[in-house]
């Protein structure tokens, strides 16, 4: 029978590794391997001795040491690389150096980094990590994920792409696979779930991107994507399978193409803990960015004028949890609706239009008539009408087109608005429908700016300018180490209503040019006060399957820090 090398027992802050394997299987095992910092007592019980230089490090010394070595790598790829070979290395070091430089290190594990990553994935290949299903084998998708080698209780999370949407660069085919293990990343690094308990999954269904199908090196299925019933049945079979395997697990889905990504939530939210990470946890993000601006401005949500620039996964998924926060401060659902402007590739959704709108963009057409002599010489109604026209106090891009808040535009919105809320959403940081810096002068620092990837902060007329980072990274950490916490048995609306107000909670947007969120750097500690919110909620709605008796003992007690175990030779 196959004996694994090791196991780890004990709770998540008190590790001991129970090690069966000895010499070299260890030091090339990255959960076990620590390198110069095994002690002598424990070279001897492992058969490391003559094995490594004999000074013996600690983990601070380890930490200094990678530390100038990653800082001698040339730019961010090289950056990445380095990384993510320490990590295939030695695990704990990997998490304990990200974890103490999260704001330098997380642009480089997670975006804006991992868009050339993914779109490098077939050239800089070296080893695999994660789980690769492909549509040509459904049959393997059991084998595939019992292969992975994790049991039935092993498994926290699963992250899964099919990779058409990633990030704003599209269809990306099986370089998905660095998405998930990007996500996964901050999940350990910001929520404490343990490196050993999640999967990274790709959902390998052929690619329409012709410089991949072109490429001789690409390494995915060499076919376009493929669509309907055998899509729909191959994800069927992979969240039976994932389901059956991982019955505590929560599937997280990321970066589906708009068709894709709210049909397969709505099919499996209703009896699988799963959900959506750029509907879902993006909308929390930007509710939480937005009551903070309330804060800031002293006004109420339900009388912002909100327009959404991009009515596609994510810039719908926001106007829903938008709109629901309006209905619960006392609007009816037709007069919230009615608060919101939303503009896809082809101008602002009208109901004239409604027969070549998708299913979720249709509540939110304008009504007929409303926009008689609104379009432009081209027929459709631009970003620059609709601004001039609804007077938006909120302007929100999640349409992956840079500059498209250009000066005349966000200079109409300041002029009928005195704190004007600007969310330029899109990632990479080439995809930011505008600059920060630009936001802030062109309206002479009334803006209030969030982004999706990270910029520095603005300097104007005397005031530093942070600069929130509005990325779904705030919620999806917290919300998996709540959920895992208590064992939810689903994410609800009530566990992501209370993600956004534990995070609105912890920014201090009062003071002039302070940012509309929590930093980066805090991203642990705003992941354990998600975490205890999420389990909260879970409770309350009857949702845990777990007593939650003492929340925030209970959470902190789940979070893993990236310290050696305890060794126990076996
Ligand atoms: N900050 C964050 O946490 C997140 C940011 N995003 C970003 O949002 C962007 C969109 O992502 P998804 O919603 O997943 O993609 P998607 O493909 O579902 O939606 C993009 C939408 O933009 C629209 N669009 C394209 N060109 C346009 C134009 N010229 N004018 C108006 N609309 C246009 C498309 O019609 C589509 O509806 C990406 O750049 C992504 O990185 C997505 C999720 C989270
Ligand atoms: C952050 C994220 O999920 C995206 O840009 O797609
Ligand atoms: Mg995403």
């Amino acid at each position: 029978m196959y004996e694994r090398p090791y196991e780890l027992v004990g709770a998540a802050d008190s590790l001991t590794a129970r090690v069966r394997a000895r010499g070299n299987d260890v030091l090339r095992n990255p959960m076990l391997n620590r390198g110069t910092a095994f002690t002598e007592a424990e070279r001897e019980a492992l058969g490391l001795e003559g094995l490594l230089p004999s000074a013996v490090s600690s983990m601070d010394g380890q930490v200094r040491r990678t530390e100038q070595q990653y800082r001698g790598q040339p730019d961010p790829l090289a950056k990445h690389v380095y990384l993510a070979s320490l990590r295939d290395r030695n695990e704990v070091l990997f998490y304990r150096l990200l974890s103490e430089h999260l704001e330098e290190m997380l642009p480089i594990v997670y975006t804006p980094t991992i868009g050339d990553v993914i779109e490098r994935f077939s050239h800089d290949y070296n080893r695999p990590r994660g789980v690769f299903l492909s549509i040509d084998e459904p049959d393997a998708i059991e084998g595939a994920l019992r292969a992975y080698g994790l049991g039935p209780d092993d498994c926290d999370l699963i992250v899964a792409t099919d990779s058409e949407g990633i990030l704003g660069i599209g269809d990306q085919g099986v370089g998905g696979i660095q998405i998930s293990i990007g996500k996964l990343t901050v999940y350990t690094a910001a929520g404490g779930i343990h490196p050993r308990r999640v999967i990274p999954v790709v959902l390998d269904v052929g690619t329409d991107n012709l410089r991949l199908l072109d490429d001789p090196m690409y390494l995915g299925n060499r076919h376009p994507r493929v669509r309907g019933q055998r899509y729909d049945d191959f994800i069927d079979a992979f969240v039976t399978a994932a389901t059956a395997l991982f019955p505590n697990a929560l599937l997280h889905w990321e970066d589906f193409g708009a068709s894709n990504a709210r049909r397969i939530l709505e099919r499996y939210d209703p009896t699988r803990c799963t959900f959506n990470d750029d509907m879902q946890g993006t909308a929390a993000v930007v509710l939480a960015a937005v009551f903070a601006a309330m804060r800031a401005t002293g006004e109420r949500l339900r009388d912002q004028r909100v327009v959404v620039y991009g009515a596609g996964t994510a810039g719908i998924g926001i106007a829903d949890m938008l709109r629901d926060a309006m209905v619960r401060e006392g609007l009816s659902r037709e007069e919230a609706t009615q608060r919101f402007w939303a503009l896809g590739s082809r101008g602002l959704l009208t109901e004239e239009r409604a027969a070549e709108l998708r299913d979720f963009q249709v509540p939110y057409a304008r009504p007929a008539g409303e926009t008689a002599g609104w379009a432009g010489a081209n027929g459709s109604i631009g970003l620059a009408e609709v601004v001039t026209r609804a007077r938006p106090t909120i302007l929100i891009g999640t349409s992956t087109q840079p500059g498209a808040f250009s000066e005349p535009i966000v200079r109409t919105m300041a002029a009928s608005t005195e704190r004007p809320v600007i969310l330029p959403l899109s990632n990479p940081t080439s995809l930011c429908e505008a600059l920060p810096e630009d936001l802030v002068a062109w309206t002479d620092g009334r803006a209030l700016v969030a982004t999706g990837s990270p910029f520095p902060p603005v300097h104007h007329d005397g005031t530093e300018h942070v600069i929130a980072q509005a990325n779904n990274a705030l919620v999806f950490p917290g919300l998996g180490l709540g959920v895992s916490v208590v064992r939810a048995r689903r994410v609800s609306t009530g566990m992501l209503t209370a993600a956004a107000a534990a995070v609105a909670e912890l920014s201090d947007a009062g003071t002039p040019g302070s940012a509309l969120l929590p930093p980066v750097d805090d991203l642990r500690s705003v992941s354990a006060a998600v975490g205890i919110a999420v389990a909260q909620a879970a409770a309350a709605e009857g949702l845990a399957q777990v007593e939650l008796h003492d929340p925030v003992r209970q959470v902190h007690a789940a979070m893993w820090r990236p310290e050696y175990p305890r060794i126990e030779a076996v």
